[in-house]
């Protein structure tokens, strides 16, 4: 049975401007083990609730390029998904090199990053060239949230039996 070494690969940038700060500091208890918060329960939050701060209007993360975030695409658990699109250059369809990326918000404050950068990311990072996965480029932290710069794939299955009216 192959293992899914599911250590993290990569560091990630957390870029000037996204310090955590500011808010009433609490002291929660996971597994035993006391975690200091910032603001409001990560609970309420979930997967990027109205309520949190809203997704910035520009986004670079790491070394990538400047992506300006457009419409949304959708909601799941923990995170919401815009489309990317390139400020400048990128010829490209899919890849670091893309003119349109699939940009995944997920708050700091969520109950997927209770203790750092989503869990989720280490689960991309092992699926990467995987069949039906999206490659992901590129992802750091701006501001309040943990972004992920990935390939925009079609719509769901989901998505084309909701546009045909469930028939
Ligand atoms: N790379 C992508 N390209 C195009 N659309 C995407 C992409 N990733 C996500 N989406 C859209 O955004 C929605 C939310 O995605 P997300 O990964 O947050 O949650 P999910 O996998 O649907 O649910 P859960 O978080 O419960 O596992 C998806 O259902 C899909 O419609």
């Amino acid at each position: 049975v192959p293992v899914i070494d599911l250590d993290p690969d990569q560091p990630f940038e957390v870029l000037p401007g996204a310090a955590v700060g500011g808010g009433p500091q609490r002291i929660e208890e996971f597994a035993g083990k006391a975690v200091k918060m910032d603001g409001v329960s990560p609970d309420k939050i979930g997967g990027g609730e109205d309520d949190a701060s809203p997704v910035p209007e520009k986004v670079q993360v790491g070394h990538s390029p400047q992506y300006k975030v457009e419409r949304k695409l959708g909601k799941g658990g923990f995170g919401q998904v815009y489309v990317g699109r390139r400020v400048s250059g990128g010829t490209e369809r899919t890849g670091p090199d893309a003119y349109e990326v699939a940009l995944k918000f997920e708050h700091r404050n969520s109950k997927g990053c209770n203790y750092g950068p989503p869990y989720e990311w280490q689960v991309y990072s092992s699926l990467n060239g995987c069949y039906g996965v999206p490659w992901v480029h590129y992802k750091g932290r701006q501001g309040d949230y943990y972004v992920l710069v990935m390939d925009i794939l079609g719509p769901s299955l989901w998505d084309v039996w909701n546009s045909l009216g469930q028939t």
